[in-house]
């Protein structure tokens, strides 16, 4: 069957296809149907079952006869190792971690916050806490120790596992004094934390507190899988919303392997046996899906890369790995191969790496832009799939799904909407537009299986953010149209979210950070378009009546304030001194027309705008920036 007909197949009955599809995954009690209504619009999947995710990422592989199988296969350009765990290997150091949580108390349902940079042992903590039913929270290591902070409070965490260290190329990141310094500042204390030491930079322990990674596991039993229901969370995965209070997207674990298994075959075209590998980080959801999760439960040998596309030591380290581990499905985001492409615009890096075993080059995390899609296709020879999905629905939305019929593509569209997606182009009145006609994304509920049920302990929240601007609808946030064909095309966000190298970040949190400092008196942060990051963010401040403080010293503490606050990640470094914000009568601010003219974009005076003049103020600040850029 092609893609039609089984986007048709899951129309027209979609318990049935999800139940067959929930033959892929081996469960304790097997479910008794796949969809459970009963609180909708709150909906959940394979509620009834009982199944473990470690077992079904791990210990079934080992007794399927692939123990010997890599499993993990670690790159890093930066220590210069690579280094591969068999199946049979991670399962003995998973349950081995296991065992020695569950002595120190961690059980199904606690919460363990997990701030690893990409080393196996991340994906060792997050298969472990799943073997015992405990919730993950893996926080990204870019993030600053008060981001580490709101989440410790959010989740409220039994237990810490970290590293000492993470290894940016010019810098050691000091991962322990982050740790010690987020929880001080959390109200919430958590009991004990597990430190793996890298050789790179051995941390200062607390007695009592912390633990040696290898010596807490020492002597102790080994842990078996611990049987949960289809409804229990396997993890929270905090993402940006439009305040600095991140929203904790909670994963069922029914779905989760349901739907993952399916993607892999369906979406990648990957199966047991196979080598997949998706250049991301496990702190985002692709690291989360398909570095650790997807790849395992099918039975694949995965990557983690500690490394950057370019500069680690040269623009073929991808294609390097490509071909050293003879990967089938490669997926990383169009920044990374933007990076590329400007050190090697015409390939030449690529050509000197044998990639016959690559069939195909996934691209997501942001608008994959028609000069980068071509780029690749030009110099790889392989089909280039642009697919577009978000941390809260953890797999595609809209794809070419090649492992069930390679679709033809359209430049600058993610493809078609996968099975399980009814998507909708609205107007603001929440009625279906024509195609072409450009309106809000939303999709037609239930969301599928794997998607968010809700967000953690904020349920009211979920309920405002996604599904009551349109009502039996979830709102993606984003907005685009679809063509005659079917194919969807992602234009912008809808809110006050922007995109930074890849990165889901959000003005609003910058906004408090800034407005912290205490010359400010208001401020407004826009994204605005950058070649190689696809957004950087720009902040305007308007400072407190009698400040004569030196305006460059000023920009430079609030940036410095940013990073400190929400950390490097944020890539917050261009601000500018302005007297006044444009606003509505109303008072909201013009932060579309700001961006409009940063871009050097054409845009319509605001028929509500208070006072004309502020724009020409804007446009001044803006050009002693050098904005817009020359094209
Ligand atoms: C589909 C659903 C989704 O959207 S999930 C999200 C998918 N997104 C991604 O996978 C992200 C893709 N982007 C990337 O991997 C990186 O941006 C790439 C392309 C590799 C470039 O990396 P880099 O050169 O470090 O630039 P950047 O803008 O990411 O970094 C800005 C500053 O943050 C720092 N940083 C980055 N990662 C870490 C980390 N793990 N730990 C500590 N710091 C980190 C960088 O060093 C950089 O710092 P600085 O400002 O240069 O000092």
């Amino acid at each position: 069957m092609g893609y039609k007909e089984i986007y048709s197949a899951w129309k027209a009955d979609p318990n049935g296809f999800w139940m067959q599809a929930a033959e892929g995954i081996d469960w304790v009690e097997q479910p008794s149907k796949a969809l459970f209504a009963e609180n909708a619009p709150l909906y959940e999947w394979f509620s009834d079952g009982m199944v473990n995710t470690c077992w079904n990422a791990v210990d079934r592989h080992v007794l399927a006869g692939r123990g010997d199988q890599i499993a993990i296969q670690h790159e890093s350009p930066i220590t210069h190792s690579t280094k591969g765990i068999t199946y049979k290997e991670l399962q003995t150091r998973v349950a081995s971690l296991a065992g020695a949580l569950r002595m120190r108390g961690v059980e199904k349902g606690d919460r363990v916050i997990i701030y690893m940079p990409m080393i196996p042992e991340a994906l060792e903590a997050m298969l472990a806490c799943a073997r015992l039913g405990a919730i993950h929270s893996v926080v990204f290591g870019g993030f600053a120790a008060n981001e580490l902070a709101v989440r410790i409070d959010d989740c409220k965490p039994k237990a810490i596992i970290a590293a000492s260290c993470g290894l940016e190329p010019n810098r050691v990141v000091h991962y322990k004094p982050l740790l010690d310094s987020a929880i001080e500042q959390a109200q919430h204390k958590p009991e004990f934390c597990v430190i793996f030491q890298r050789e790179q930079e051995v941390a200062k322990l607390i007695e009592g507190r912390d633990f040696n990674w290898h010596g807490f596991q020492y002597g102790v039993k080994p842990a078996d899988c611990v049987p949960v229901e289809g409804n229990h969370p396997a993890y929270i995965l905090y993402t940006s919303g439009t305040t600095g209070q991140p929203k904790g997207v909670v994963r069922h674990t029914g779905g989760h392997l349901v739907a993952l298994n399916w993607t892999m075959k369906a979406i990648y075209n990957i199966e047991a046996g196979d080598r997949f590998w998706a250049a991301s980080d496990v702190g985002w959801v692709v690291g989360h899906s398909y570095i650790c999760y997807g790849p395992l439960i099918a039975g694949a040998t995965t990557v983690v890369f500690e490394g950057k596309p370019v500069g680690t030591p040269h623009p073929g380290v991808f294609w390097r790995i490509i071909q050293n581990h003879r990967i089938k499905s490669f997926f990383t985001a169009p920044t990374a191969l933007r990076a590329i492409k400007r050190e090697d615009p015409t390939g030449e890096w690529i050509k000197r790496y044998k990639l016959h075993d690559l069939q195909a080059l996934f691209l997501a995390g942001e608008r994959a832009d028609p000069d980068t899609v071509k780029w690749a296709q030009q110099h790889l020879g392989v089909p280039v799939v642009d697919h577009w999905w978000q941390t809260e629905t953890g797999w595609a939305i809209a794809a070419n799904p090649i492992g069930l019929e390679v679709l033809p593509t359209k430049v600058g569209s993610p493809s078609v909407p996968m099975p399980g997606y009814d998507v909708q182009v609205l107007d603001e009145g929440g009625h279906p537009l024509k195609a072409g006609e450009l309106g809000a994304i939303a999709i037609k509920l239930p969301l599928p299986p794997g998607t968010l049920p809700t967000l953690w302990n904020a349920e009211p929240r979920f309920k405002k953010s996604y599904l009551e601007h349109f009502p039996g609808y979830y709102e993606t946030g984003d907005a685009g149209y679809m063509d005659e064909d079917g194919y969807l095309y992602i234009m912008a966000r809808t809110d006050d979210v922007i995109n930074v190298a890849g990165h889901r970040l959000s003005t609003g949190a910058m906004e408090e950070v800034l407005a912290s400092h205490p010359d400010v008196a208001e401020c407004a942060v826009i994204g605005i378009a950058d070649d190689l990051k696809g957004q950087q963010p720009l902040g305007f401040l308007c400072l407190n009546k009698g400040c004569d403080r030196d305006h460059k010293t000023i920009v430079k503490e609030c940036v410095g304030l940013v990073r400190d606050q929400i950390g490097p990640v944020a890539a917050f470094k261009l601000a500018t001194v302005v007297d006044r914000l444009p606003k509505t009568r109303s008072g909201k601010i013009l932060r579309a027309t700001m961006v409009k003219i940063a871009d050097g974009e054409d845009y319509k005076m605001p028929a509500t705008i208070d006072d004309p003049a502020i724009l020409d103020e804007i446009t001044e600040a803006l050009k002693a920036l050098g904005f817009p850029a020359a094209k």
